[in-house]
C-alpha cells in the first residue's frame, strides 16, 4: 500500500497477498509511471524478511526493474509495458507487436496481467539499497549458522550479473555480502589453513604439506591474475599499479554499514573458503583452475557426486581460504576472466553459463569445528529464446542447454509449489534431470533458505519473455520452504583426515563410520587406481586392505539390499498375483451372470417371438373369413329349423296326395268331374308350393353345410399352424438347453482356473517363507543407498545373469554355509 510519496507500509501479512499472476482486463491506465513507484521501493527495510518461527518460509522472490540504457531510451519503442502499482504489485501490458497483443486480440489470453512479489524494487533503486532490501538479513542469518542460496532469474541483459556482482563503483549483492561477513569476523579470523570444507558439509583436517599446497596454489591464483593484469595492460599500453592494495582496490571501497564489530572476547573463530564454478553446456567447470594454455586442449569438467547425506557437491572443486574481502575479490575476478561469456545481439557481454559463487564459514572454537554454513549467490544465464538473440551454431547449443536446465529448475519449482499446496500429495521432483538443480537439491529440501530476484528489463522488443520470467516468478512465489528450527551447531561438521577418513578424538580411525559415510562415487575408480599407482609399497598395501574392507562391506550391503529388494519384489507379486486373482474370479462371476441373463433374456425373447408368431398366422389365415361364432350357432339352428320344417312339409305332402287319392276315389264314385278338378287343381298347387319351398330349404342346407366344411377346415388348419409353432418352440428349447449346458462348462473351467491360482498362491507364500528366512539369516539394513536404483535395474531386468545375481547365490551359500560358524559382519 502507498502511503506517500516516498514511504512504503509493508504489507503485514504477506500469506494474506496475491501469489499468482492476475490476468486483468485491458483499462489499467498507464498512469503513475514508474518513476513515483520505484523511488518508493527503494527504501523498504528489510523487515519483510523475518523469518517465521515455525520453521516454513514461503519462497522470497523480489523484483528489479532495471532503466533504460541510453539507446533503449532514445529509440521508439513502447516505453510503458511495466507499471509499478505498489512496492508489492507490478502490471504488465502488451505492448503493440507483442504475441501477447496478437493474442489477447484473437480471445486467447489477456493483454494486461498483474504479478505481487515479495518485494519489487525500480530502476531508480541502487545497489546499496537493493542489498539492505532484498538479502541483508538473509546474510545476518547464514553467520548465525544458516545456509542461504540466492539466485537471479531473467532474460538476457536484463541485469541479473549487474544485480549479483555490479561494477567496481558500483558493487553488487556478492561483493557487499562478502563485506558484510568480514566486518562481521574481523578480529576473529582464524589465521591458520589446516581446517578445510571437504565434500557437502564436512571439514577435513589438513596436514603440515596439504597447508604448503593449499598456500602455493592460492599464491600462484594471485599470480596469475597478476601475470593476465600485465598482459592485458601492456596490451592496453596503460601502466598498472602490481602492488597488492591496487588488486584489493577492486574490493568495495564504496561499501560503508554501520556495522559494529563485536570485540574479541570469546575463543571463537571464522575460516573462510570461496569456490567459484560455472555450468556451461550441463558440464561443470571450476573457474579458478588455470584454463589450458594449449589451443586444442579442453577445460576438464568436475562430477557432480554426493555424499553419504545424499548432498549434492562438486567433486574436486577447489576452495580457496580467504582472509579479506580484497582476496576475495580477486577470486571473483580471476573467476570472471575464466567464465563463459559472448557477445550476443542484445548483450556485449552477455553470461552463457550459469556461475555459481560459494562461500564457506567454519565456525572453530579451539581444534573444534562447530559448524560450517554456506552462502551460495548464483547468477542464471539468461532466458532468452534462440529467434531473438539471433543464435546460432554454439551459442544455439548454448541457448539450448541453458534453457534445458531453466526449464528443468522451472518443473522442480512448479513440482515443490505443487506439493506444498497439497500436503498429501508428494510429487516427483526432477533435481536430479540437471546439473544446476542437483546441486539446488539440498537447499529447496530444507538444508537452507532460498530467495530468487529476477531482474526484468521495460523494453517492448522483449516483452513476451519477460511476461514469461513473470509467471516463472509467481509460481516460484507459492513455493513454501520447510527448513528445520534446529539451529546448525546440532548438526557438528564431521572432521575428516588428510586422506578423507574421519577422525574421532583419540586419533583413532573408525573404519566403520567412513564405510558408511563414504559413497559410491568415493569408492574405488580409475582415477583412484591412477592415483595409488605413485604410492609407496607399504602404503599401497594398507590402501588394498582399506579398498578390501571396503569392497567387503559393499557387498555385505549390496547382499542385504538385494534381499530386500526380492523380498519386497516377492511381496510385490504376491500382491500382483492376488490382486490379479480376485479381479479374475470377480470378472469370471460377472461374465457368468451376465450369460445367465443374457440366456434368460433370449429365451424369453423366444417364447414372445413364437406367441406372436402363432397368433399373427392365425390371424392372417382367419382374417378374411372370420365368422363370430354366435353367428355360426345361429345359422346353425335355421338350418335346424328349416331341415325340420322341410320334413313337415313333405309330411304334409304325402298325407294329401293319400287324401287327394281317397277324394279322388271318392269323387268318381259321388262328385261331380268337374269339382274334381277344381279340387285337384287346388291341391296340386299347394303341392307345387310347397315342394318349392322344400327345394329352397335344400339349397339353404346345402350351404350351411358347405360352409361348416370351410370352418371345419380352417379349425384344422390352424391346428396344423399351432402344431408347427410348438415344433419350433421345441427346436429353440433346445438350443438354450445347449446354451446352457457351455455355459456349465465354462463353470467347471472357472473352477479349474481357480484350482491353479490357489497352486500359484501356495507356491507364492512358500517362496516368500524363504525369503524370509534367507532375511532372518542376514539382518536388514533399512538405510538406502545410492546405487540402489541401479540394483534395482540389474536385478529385474537380469535377475539369474546378472553380476547382483551370481553375488547373491554365491553370497547365500557363503553364508549358509558360515552362519553357523562365525558373524564376521556383525
Ligand atoms: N540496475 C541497473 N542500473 C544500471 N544499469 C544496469 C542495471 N541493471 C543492468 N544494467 C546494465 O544493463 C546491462 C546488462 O546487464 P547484465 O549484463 O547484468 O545483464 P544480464 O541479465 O546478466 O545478461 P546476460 O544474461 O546476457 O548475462 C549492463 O550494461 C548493465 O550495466
Amino acid at each position: 500500500m502507498i502511503k506517500d510519496e516516498g514511504t512504503v507500509l509493508v504489507h503485514s501479512d504477506l500469506d494474506a497477498m496475491e501469489s499468482t499472476c492476475n490476468e486483468l482486463h485491458v483499462g489499467s491506465s498507464h498512469k503513475g509511471g514508474l518513476s513515483d513507484i520505484s523511488t518508493i521501493s527503494s527504501i523498504v527495510s528489510a523487515q519483510s524478511e523475518t523469518a517465521s518461527n515455525s520453521g516454513q518460509h514461503q519462497l522470497k522472490v523480489y523484483l528489479r526493474v532495471r532503466p533504460f540504457s541510453k539507446e533503449e531510451m532514445s529509440s521508439n519503442e513502447d516505453q510503458r509495458c511495466v507499471v509499478l502499482e505498489s512496492a508489492q504489485t507490478v502490471l504488465l501490458q502488451a505492448p503493440r507487436g507483442s504475441a501477447t497483443l496478437k493474442s489477447s486480440e484473437k480471445g486467447i489470453g489477456q493483454a494486461v496481467h498483474k504479478f505481487s512479489f515479495s518485494q519489487i524494487f525500480g530502476p531508480k533503486v541502487d545497489q546499496a539499497n537493493f542489498f539492505e532490501g532484498t538479502i541483508k538479513s538473509q546474510v545476518h542469518d547464514y553467520l548465525e549458522g544458516k545456509n542461504a542460496l540466492i539466485f537471479t532469474y531473467g532474460v538476457t541483459n536484463a541485469g541479473k550479473t549487474h544485480t549479483i556482482q555490479g561494477s567496481h563503483k558500483d558493487p553488487g549483492l556478492l561483493p557487499r555480502a562478502l563485506d558484510l561477513i568480514f566486518k562481521h569476523i574481523k578480529g576473529k579470523q582464524y589465521d591458520q589453513v589446516n581446517l578445510k570444507p571437504y565434500l557437502s558439509s564436512d571439514v577435513q583436517f589438513l596436514g603440515p604439506d596439504q597447508v604448503k599446497l593449499e598456500k602455493s596454489e592460492k599464491a600462484a591464483l594471485f599470480a596469475l591474475l597478476k601475470e593476465e593484469d600485465d598482459q592485458h595492460s601492456k596490451a592496453d599500453g596503460s601502466s598498472v599499479n602490481t602492488s597488492t592494495s591496487s588488486v584489493s582496490s577492486v574490493s568495495f571501497s564504496s561499501i560503508s554499514y554501520d556495522q559494529t564489530v563485536d570485540s574479541d572476547t570469546t575463543s571463537e573463530k571464522f575460516s573462510m573458503w570461496v569456490s567459484f564454478y560455472e555450468i556451461y553446456n550441463e558440464a561443470v567447470y571450476d573457474l579458478l583452475q588455470p584454463i589450458p594454455s594449449a589451443k586444442n586442449k579442453k577445460r576438464s569438467a568436475l562430477r557432480v557426486c554426493e555424499d553419504g547425506t545424499g548432498n549434492s557437491y562438486v567433486r574436486d572443486l577447489k576452495y580457496i581460504n580467504v582472509q579479506n574481502s580484497g582476496e576475495a575479490c580477486r577470486i571473483l575476478k580471476i573467476g570472471n576472466k575464466h567464465r563463459s561469456a559472448a557477445s550476443t545481439k542484445l548483450n556485449q557481454s552477455s553470461s552463457r553459463s550459469h556461475s555459481i559463487f560459494t562461500i564457506k564459514l567454519l565456525k572453530i572454537d579451539g581444534s573444534q569445528v562447530q559448524r560450517i554454513s554456506e552462502l551460495s549467490l548464483c547468477d542464471l544465464a539468461g532466458s532468452e529464446r534462440c529467434n531473438k538473440t539471433k543464435t546460432f551454431g554454439e551459442r544455439l547449443k548454448e541457448a539450448g542447454n541453458i534453457n534445458n536446465s531453466l526449464l528443468i529448475l522451472g518443473k522442480c519449482i512448479a513440482a515443490l509449489r505443487h506439493n506444498c499446496s497439497d500436503r498429501m500429495k508428494n510429487n516427483y521432483i526432477p533435481f536430479r534431470e540437471s546439473k544446476l538443480t542437483r546441486l539446488f537439491q539440498s537447499v529447496f529440501c530444507g538444508k537452507g533458505r532460498a530467495c530468487m530476484i529476477v531482474n526484468i528489463n521495460q523494453c517492448a522488443s522483449i516483452y513476451d519473455e519477460t511476461l514469461h520470467v513473470m509467471k516463472f516468478s509467481a509460481v516460484a512465489k507459492q513455493v513454501v520452504q520447510i527448513i528445520p528450527t534446529k539451529p546448525l551447531e546440532h548438526l557438528a561438521p564431521r572432521l575428516v583426515g588428510r586422506d578423507g577418513k574421519p577422525l574421532v578424538k583419540d586419533g583413532v580411525i573408525d573404519g566403520e563410520a567412513l564405510e558408511s559415510y563414504l559413497s559410491e562415487e568415493e569408492l574405488l575408480d580409475e582415477e583412484d587406481e591412477a592415483e595409488m599407482s605413485i604410492l609407496p609399497q607399504e602404503d599401497l598395501l594398507n590402501v588394498i586392505e582399506n579398498l578390501k574392507e571396503k569392497l567387503l562391506a559393499e557387498r555385505r550391503r549390496n547382499l542385504v539390499q538385494e534381499i530386500e529388494i526380492r523380498k519386497e519384489m516377492g511381496d510385490a507379486m504376491l500382491q500382483q498375483l492376488m490382486e490379479s486373482e480376485e479381479l479374475r474370479s470377480r470378472q469370471m462371476a460377472e461374465l457368468k451372470e451376465s450369460y445367465e441373463e443374457k440366456l434368460e433374456n433370449t429365451f424369453e425373447l423366444y417364447k414372445d417371438a413364437l406367441k406372436d408368431h402363432a397368433y399373427q398366422c392365425a390371424l392372417e389365415r382367419i382374417e378374411d373369413k372370420y365368422v363370430h361364432v354366435d353367428e355360426f350357432f345361429a345359422e346353425q339352428q335355421k338350418t335346424e329349423e328349416f331341415k325340420r320344417k322341410l320334413v313337415e312339409a313333405e309330411n304334409r305332402l304325402q298325407s294329401s296326395a293319400q287324401r287327394v287319392v281317397v277324394v279322388t276315389m271318392e269323387s268318381a264314385t259321388q262328385c261331380s268331374p268337374e269339382s274334381l278338378a277344381q279340387e285337384m287343381a287346388a291341391d296340386l298347387k299347394k303341392y307345387q308350393i310347397l315342394n318349392e319351398a322344400k327345394c329352397a330349404a335344400e339349397n339353404l342346407c346345402k350351404k350351411k353345410e358347405e360352409m361348416i366344411k370351410s370352418l371345419e377346415k380352417k379349425i384344422g388348419e390352424l391346428s396344423e399352424t399351432l402344431q408347427e409353432a410348438g415344433e419350433s418352440f421345441m427346436e429353440k428349447s433346445a438350443e438354450i438347453e445347449g446354451l446352457r449346458k457351455s455355459l456349465a462348462g465354462q463353470g467347471l473351467e472357472i473352477n479349474r482356473l481357480q484350482r491353479d491360482l490357489a497352486e500359484k498362491d501356495t507356491l507364492v507364500s512358500s517362496l516368500t517363507e524363504e525369503l524370509a528366512k534367507l532375511s532372518k539369516g542376514h539382518p536388514s539394513q533399512s538405510r538406502p543407498r545410492r546405487g540402489l536404483l541401479a540394483n534395482i535395474r540389474e536385478s529385474v531386468t537380469s535377475p539369474r545373469k546378472g553380476p547382483l545375481g551370481r553375488t547373491l547365490r554365491k553370497s547365500v551359500k557363503a553364508t549358509s554355509s558360515s552362519t553357523t560358524k562365525k558373524t564376521p559382519f556383525h
